[in-house]
């Protein structure tokens, strides 16, 4: 399914919880709407699941295929959903929890018994719960109740899959685990499905395209090597991931620019190096405060040696952290690798 979102805005009386969203989403892609709280993902995803109305005065439209839905029932929509907190019926069983929807049919729509059975040990099977058919919903972890959810939704094979943080609820490991399942799950069901998160992490592994919202309006979309290294604007840099804000005079003072300007430039940790404190290209020199070994990066924290409050955070592989021998006091130079400066509204 294709879903195209024009011209849309959402009031809640005088608040603009949307203006003016301009979307298309390709049939068989997964979508990330991805923003901080209250930015307006959940709205969004809502009016697209028709939980919440496209107001009359208004001249948005959300069309699938080509087909305007704004008056259609959510029922209409061929839509499956999983909420964080899509609560599975606690008096069924699993097996019956996945084969609700396909009960609930009108009866000339509705499988039989047999094709129930056979449809739900597939999606059993599909969501790696087989033999977990007659355990109760309390007698599975939240990962399993999530895949359980994700199973109900697809049972009734619906042409759109809206999810809404559904791992907002678990802890790191099994997320990350489940977000890698959910990807290849969807790569191989080819469903359309669009995903809202806060999780800029979340989102850069999984989505094909990621659409970054802040305060009701679309900053940036693009997929994730996209926004990531070529962010349009400065919400879109601080939101997915760590930065560190130079002043023009600071880049200046180096031979890394060669033409003065007013700009700002925003960089990467990443995109720092650590250099000896006389490097001839160093921005600025710092003190070693903070090193953190943990993790497949070291990260490196420091403070402005001419002002203790202003840090800085360089990140680097471990072979190069050894090569310098680097160590917590030690006073260097910070040169940049790459220049990122938005103060004319365009990405260097
Ligand atoms: N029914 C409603 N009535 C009034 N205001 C609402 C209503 N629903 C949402 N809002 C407001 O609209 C804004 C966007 O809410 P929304 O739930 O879409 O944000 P979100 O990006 O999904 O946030 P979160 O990540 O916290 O769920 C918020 O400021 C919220 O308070």
């Amino acid at each position: 399914m294709k879903i195209e979102v024009k011209n849309l805005t959402k009031y809640f009386g005088n608040f603009t919880a949307l203006e003016n969203i301009n979307l298309d989403i390709v049939e068989g892609e997964l979508l990330a709407l991805l923003g901080p709280s209250g930015s307006g993902k959940t709205t969004l995803l809502r009016m697209i699941a028709g939980l919440e109305t496209v107001d009359d005065t208004d001249k948005g439209e959300i069309l699938f295929n080509n087909i305007d839905v704004a008056k259609k029932d959510i029922g209409d929509r061929d839509i499956g959903f999983v909420f964080q907190h899509y609560a599975l019926f606690k008096h069924m069983t699993v097996f019956e929890n996945i084969a609700f929807g396909l009960r609930v049919k009108p009866k000339k729509e509705r499988l039989s018994n047999k094709e129930i059975e056979e449809k739900v040990t597939k999606l059993l099977k599909l969501i790696q719960l087989d033999g977990f058919a007659s355990r109760f919903p309390w007698q599975l972890s939240g990962g399993q109740r999530q895949r359980v959810a994700l199973a109900r939704a697809l049972a009734v094979e619906p042409k759109v899959l809206l999810l809404d943080e559904p791992f907002g609820a678990l802890d790191a490991k099994v997320r990350t685990d489940l977000r890698r399942w959910l990807k290849e799950l969807q790569e191989e069901l080819g469903i359309t499905t669009i995903l809202v998160t806060h999780d800029q992490e979340e989102a850069l592994e999984v989505a094909n395209r990621i659409v970054v919202i802040n305060k009701g309006k679309i900053e940036q979309i693009g997929t994730p090597e996209e926004v990531f290294h070529n962010p349009s604007n400065e919400f879109v840099i601080n939101f997915l991931g760590n930065v560190n804000l130079f002043h023009a005079r600071e880049i200046e003072n180096s031979s890394a620019l060669e033409e003065p300007t007013d700009n700002k430039y925003l960089i990467r940790p990443h995109e720092l190096e650590i250099v000896s404190v006389n490097d001839k290209d160093a921005i600025i020199q710092a003190k070693v405060k903070y090193i953190q070994l943990a993790g497949s990066f070291v990260k490196v924290e420091l403070t402005y040696l001419n002002d203790d409050k202003r840090v800085v955070l360089v990140e680097m592989p471990h072979y190069e952290f050894n090569e310098k021998n680097i160590q917590k006091g030690d006073i260097v130079g910070i040169r940049t690798r790459k220049l990122r400066s938005f103060e004319d509204g365009a990405g260097i």
